[in-house]
């Protein structure tokens, strides 16, 4: 499911009054279908609602909605929080529901009758500021807002709660915290990114006669991934394939100290469906995974004196990345002169996608402008620990502007970025985000990172495009760990448990 941006949402209407769509029939359709859905939560009949109307469209919505909800048979009223609309469009709701007899009181001139309005309500309606609000509320709409937000009522918010930007995800501290939102004709990014999705309480979207055809070419900026989008992404097996056609992924992981992480990874990436997978490492690594993934095959590379991959064995590794579709490079490596010259050759030398995760993404860091000389696609998936040292500011900065930062940074350097926390959610390149709907809180153990490389790298290799293959690996590792923590427990499960779940998680082709 994708969400449009408010510019978008304004060129389709321009769209619309071009193909003689005159702005008050979409306004009017948007009323009625609100009143309709607020009526099928809560019938409207006999109750007492109140409907705060801005003086821009979205207070236009607001006045047919009091006109419909009067016709349905509740005692309705209006408060005014501005003027009354200058727009011709707006304006023409308001004297609809003027002609209704909607009674009306202006918060300005009577905020004792707007009390008196709001004692005993059920129902109340916010359509104060909708896609055209940013910065901070006035102080007007603050009052208006607290007034909503205290009420022991419903509280429907008209395509957004009012204080919440449509595409930044910031908020006003006193925007309207909405039990329902009533979308006109597409979710908005707002919608769908964590930290506004919450104020928006349950969402409803409602059609209001855009014609669809005019979305087809439109580039969104923001996806929610869900089953149809993640499967839709998944690689399509031949019937008459061989193991060749599923790709090739070299993995190179795991170090004396961190044996399993490669095993992880492994796991993760033979469960997605890849031809081979090859584990190129030190010997001890290599055996390790051998008892646990007979099917891989190995790479052995010589060991430096602190158990890591020695930079001498380089040329036997440049053998195994000709023949790779995808390289995973950083699941339990160390950093080391011999890690970090190593991490350098595949990256210079790499022809095929490269995943890069953990002490990949930590050298990484450590001259960032590496990035600017590569010419392969690269997928990172940084915790926000992580993000945060590849971006120079602290782990806060991050939680507080993650969407902006992470896709600038995306952008900056031309890389898919998988942010991993509550909610990851995918950079590509281009724009926009990939937000995930699937996880919990059971994959915050060590291992759950090395798991969904091993994953991604795998659909890397099968020839998915890299915020696909990021997307789609993400989805089901959250997928699977969302079937394991029904089964075993968020205490109890473990990386190697989720992997297992691979096999429920993914669709039967
Ligand atoms: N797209 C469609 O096809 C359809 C859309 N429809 C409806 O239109 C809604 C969008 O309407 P809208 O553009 O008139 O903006 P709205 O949210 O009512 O705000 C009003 C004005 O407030 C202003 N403003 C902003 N921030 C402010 C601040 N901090 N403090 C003070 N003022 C501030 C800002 O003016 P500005 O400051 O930018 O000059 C803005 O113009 C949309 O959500 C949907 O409900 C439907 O009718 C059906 C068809
Ligand atoms: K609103």
């Amino acid at each position: 499911m994708y969400a449009l941006s408010s510019a978008q949402m304004r060129a389709l209407e321009d769209r619309c009054a071009e193909a003689g769509i005159r702005g008050f029939t979409l306004m009017e359709n948007a009323g009625r279908a609100a009143a309709l859905a607020i009526n099928g939560t809560i019938p409207v009949k006999g109750k007492k609602c109140v409907v705060f109307c801005g003086s821009g469209n979205n207070g236009g919505d607001g006045f047919i909605v009091a006109a419909e909800l009067k016709k349905l048979g509740a005692e309705v009223q209006v408060i005014l929080c501005f003027d009354l609309p200058k727009g011709r469009t707006a304006r023409e709701a308001y004297e609809k529901a003027y002609a209704a007899e909607v009674p009306m009181v202006d918060l300005a001139i009577s905020p004792y009758g707007c009390e008196l309005a709001m004692s005993g309500v059920d129902i109340v309606v916010d359509a104060i500021f909708g896609t055209g609000f940013h910065g901070e509320l006035p102080a007007r709409a603050k009052a208006a807002c607290k007034m909503i937000n205290s009420a022991i009522a419903a509280v429907f918010a008209l395509d957004l709660p009012s204080g919440v930007e449509t595409d930044s995800f910031r908020s006003d501290a006193d925007c309207v915290r909405a039990d329902f939102t009533v979308v006109f004709d597409s979710l908005k990014p707002s919608h769908i990114m964590p930290l506004t999705a919450k104020l928006c309480g349950n969402i409803c979207i409602v059609d209001i006669g855009i014609p669809s055809e005019f979305k087809e070419n439109l580039t969104y900026r923001y996806a929610l991934v869900n089953e149809a989008l993640a499967s839709s992404f998944l690689p399509v097996r031949a019937l008459d394939s061989n193991k060749h056609d599923h790709g090739y992924l070299l993995l190179i992981a795991g170090s004396r100290d961190y044996i399993g992480a490669a095993v992880m990874a492994s796991e993760g990436a033979k469960r997605s469906g890849v031809g081979y997978v090859c584990v190129a490492s030190v010997d001890e690594v290599c055996r390790m995974v051998a008892s646990k993934s007979p099917e891989c095959v190995f790479l052995r590379l010589d060991e430096n004196e602190n158990g890591r991959m020695d930079l001498l064995s380089f040329g036997r590794l440049q053998k195994a990345m000709e023949r790779a579709t995808a390289i995973c490079i950083g699941p339990g490596l160390g950093i080391d002169d011999d890690t970090r010259a190593l991490f350098a050759s595949v990256l210079e030398n790499a022809k095929c996608p490269v995943i890069i995760d953990a002490d990949g993404i930590n050298i990484l860091s450590e001259n960032i402008n590496v990035l600017d000389s590569v010419t392969v696609p690269v997928v990172l998936t940084p915790h926000i620990g992580e993000m945060a040292r590849l971006l120079a500011v602290d782990s806060q900065s991050i939680l507080n502007d993650r969407y902006e930062l992470v896709g600038n940074f995306a952008k900056r350097y031309g890389v898919t970025v998988v942010c991993k926390g509550y909610r990851t959610f995918t950079a590509p390149a281009a724009m926009g985000a990939y937000m995930n709907t699937t996880g919990n809180a059971g994959l915050a153990k060590a291992g759950s990172g090395d798991l969904l490389s091993g994953i991604i790298g795998a659909l890397l290799a099968q020839g998915l495009a890299p915020e696909k293959a990021a997307s789609a690996g993400v989805y089901y590792h959250g997928k699977a760990a969302d079937l394991c923590q029904a089964e075993l427990g968020q205490m109890y499960m473990q990386p190697m448990d989720v992997a297992h779940y691979l096999s429920k998680a993914y669709p039967k082709l």
